[in-house]
């Protein structure tokens, strides 16, 4: 389906603030869980548990590779990375904690990007 170039620009417009939100969240401190997608050889039962694994790579190659339609399309991976992290971990190990902390800076950037 060939793009109107009003459609594309709009595409650009609707998705820069993505870039701006990742390159944050991927600077971030607790960041490291995150970084790269769960192996799945050191973690055995990540894979039967998780069905969708998500991590901050896949969603920067997702972005950059055009996948993403809207801005909501980009939220819903990240929001899925954070649920995975939930659904895996308890919410006082390391990684539990770090991923209730990067939910809730991506939560209040995303808030400021949608509300300006
Ligand atoms: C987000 C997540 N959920 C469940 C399991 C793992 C992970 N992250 C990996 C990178 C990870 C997180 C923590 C680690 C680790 C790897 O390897 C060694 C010890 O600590």
């Amino acid at each position: 389906l060939k793009r109107s170039l009003n459609q594309a620009i709009a595409k650009e417009k609707d998705l820069a603030p993505c870039r701006e939100i990742l390159d944050q969240l991927e600077a971030h401190d607790e960041a490291w869980p995150f970084l790269l997608p769960v192996n799945t050889k050191q973690f055995p039962t990540y894979k039967k548990i998780i069905r969708s694994p998500m991590d901050l790579s896949t969603i920067r190659k997702k972005l950059n590779d055009g996948i993403y339609k809207t801005r909501d399309d980009f939220c819903a991976d990240l929001q899925l990375m954070f649920v995975n992290c939930v659904t895996f971990n308890e919410d006082d190990s390391p990684v539990g904690k770090a991923g209730h902390s990067m939910k809730t800076f991506f939560d209040s950037r995303w808030a400021e990007l949608i509300a300006h």
